[in-house]
């Protein structure tokens, strides 16, 4: 049986990301894809509150102000949770491309370790396309953008259509979310993974 591939190498006949003219401009929020996402929903209590904004290219940026209750180790920031942010930070870049797509792999590198008050300045982008296929790299870096090294990722992402999220999430949430009376919400619960 073939399964896929794990290379986070782009083939050789990738191409190169395209913007989409819809995007917003580098430095804008791109506001939260779903209220009750855990990295950047506002409703969500226990969640990241990423405010991700728009880059340059296919890019996206967002800070991570880590919190006591991100702890792994006394004073210092689990893991899981640093890879949370990155995968939320490159999931954003959906919304740069317009395209509908989730993680299919993730691959962490955790450089140096973040205490507890760091401001983890993370930075994702896509390096290329191949069909359904979306690789992406991100960063964080501690205390500012050029600051030390923390945490890195390589990413491929899989372009999906609307069902993956409407015939595999729970019924409650998505009667939920397709009863928002803002229709902007509606599409971006569904069109950017929740
Ligand atoms: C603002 C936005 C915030 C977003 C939050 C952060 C993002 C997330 O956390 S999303 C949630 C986590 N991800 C998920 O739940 C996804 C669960 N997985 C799935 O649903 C499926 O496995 C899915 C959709 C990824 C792929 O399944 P499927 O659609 O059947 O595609 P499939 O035909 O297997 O693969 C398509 C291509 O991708 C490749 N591929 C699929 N999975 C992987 C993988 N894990 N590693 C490497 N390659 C893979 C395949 O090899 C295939 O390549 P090719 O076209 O060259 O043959």
């Amino acid at each position: 049986m073939r399964g896929p591939t794990t290379s986070l190498t782009p083939p050789a006949d990738a191409v190169a990301p395209a913007r989409h003219s819809g995007a917003p401009a580098p430095g804008e929020p791109l506001g939260s894809h779903y209220d009750h996402c855990f990295g950047c929903g506002g409703k969500q209590p226990h969640g990241l509150h990423l405010e991700i904004r728009a880059g340059e290219g296919v890019s996206a940026t967002a800070v991570l102000t880590v919190r006591e209750e991100h702890q792994g180790a006394p004073g210092l920031a689990h893991g899981g949770v640093l890879a949370a942010a990155l995968d939320e930070t490159l999931g954003a870049l959906g919304w740069m491309l317009r395209t509908i797509a989730v993680t299919g792999r993730l691959e962490t590198d955790f450089v140096r370790p973040v205490p507890v008050g760091t401001e983890l300045h993370l930075r994702a982008e896509v390096t290329a396309v191949h069909g359904r296929k979306i690789y992406a790299t991100a960063a964080g870096r501690a205390g500012g953008p050029e600051g030390p090294l923390a945490v890195r990722a390589a990413a491929l992402f899989v372009a999906v259509e609307v069902e993956h999220f409407t015939e595999n999430g729970r019924d409650e949430e998505i009667r939920a979310a397709m009863a928002d009376p803002d229709q902007v919400r509606v599409v971006r619960a569904f069109e950017v993974n929740p």
